[in-house]
């Protein structure tokens, strides 16, 4: 694919003997939006692990091309990816309890160990570093409009505005690359179709890539242009959401207790 961001060639996850993810080839155009879809255990968690170094690949390569540089991510610490331009967020939310909106995204950025201790060595520049990170904030809660809840307890909000607090704070690194992962779980269908908007307007202002997990068919015809079916850690199916979805294979894929009232 000419303007590919992210290129999967032959990607291998094994966990002993079992194959979570068996040579899965595909590539990403700059600026798409995709959804990977796919019954429980399909591998595409594991897939999102492997692209952000939560688990290593047993075979094939990753690469990212961004326009912070080039590199076979296989080769690449997880600290080091979000530096290269991914960001992500986590099935499970990952806010601090107790902590205001603001300082979740502040704590959110440290893109590793090396850069806090860099800006803890530097002494005063700290603090230069340190008002960054709150403007930095303050536009990403803008971009997502919860700017007014920026002083607020991150466990008095909503389960919706906690996610947008989640992706809040993989959005602090500015990423061209954005992996989420089931961010509209569990939520009513008009909470859904909120996260979706603001997913989609910030890749609009933003340019950003988007690779995303999600369950739900209704949140995939919204936000996705493209769908990605996995199924036993294959690709089953790739293309348009509205043709993919209606495959009888996939359907089948996805055969199981409500799985039929999921893909209507
Ligand atoms: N750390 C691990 N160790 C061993 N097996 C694992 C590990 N992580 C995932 N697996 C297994 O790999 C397979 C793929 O799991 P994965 O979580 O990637 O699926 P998924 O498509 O994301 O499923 P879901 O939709 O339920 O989140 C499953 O059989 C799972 O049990």
């Amino acid at each position: 694919m000419a303007d590919a961001i992210l290129d999967l060639d032959s990607v291998l996850v094994r966990f002993g003997g079992l194959v979570a993810v068996s040579e899965v080839s595909f590539s990403v155009a700059r600026g798409s939006v995709t959804g990977l879809v796919g019954p429980n255990g399909a591998g595409k968690t594991t897939l999102f692990n492997a692209i952000s170094g939560l688990v290593p690949v047993t075979g094939g390569s990753i690469t990212l091309k961004t326009t912070r540089g080039a590199a076979d991510l296989t080769r690449v610490g997880a600290w080091r990816r979000a530096g290269l331009g991914i960001g992500r967020t986590f099935q499970d939310s990952r806010l601090v309890a107790g902590l205001p909106v603001l300082d979740q995204l502040a704590t959110g950025a440290f893109a590793g160990p090396s850069r806090f201790l860099g800006a803890v060595l530097r002494g005063r520049g700290f603090l230069a570093d340190e008002k960054r990170l709150v403007d930095r904030a303050y536009e990403v809660l803008a971009q997502l409009k919860i700017e007014h809840q920026a002083a607020v307890n991150v466990d008095l909000l909503s389960a919706p505005e906690r996610r947008l607090v989640d992706l809040g704070r993989a959005l602090m690194s500015r990423p061209e690359l954005l992996l989420l992962d089931e961010i509209s779980a569990g939520m009513p269908v008009e909470d859904k179709e909120m996260v979706a908007d603001r997913v989609l307007d910030y890749v609009h202002s933003a340019g950003a890539t988007v690779i995303f997990v999600e369950h739900d068919m209704g949140f995939v015809r919204r936000v996705a242009d493209r769908t990605v079916v996995l199924a036993e850690g294959e690709i089953l199916a790739d293309g348009d959401p509205e043709e993919v979805l209606r495959r009888p294979d996939v359907l089948a894929a996805y055969i199981g207790p409500g799985a039929e009232g999921a893909l209507r």
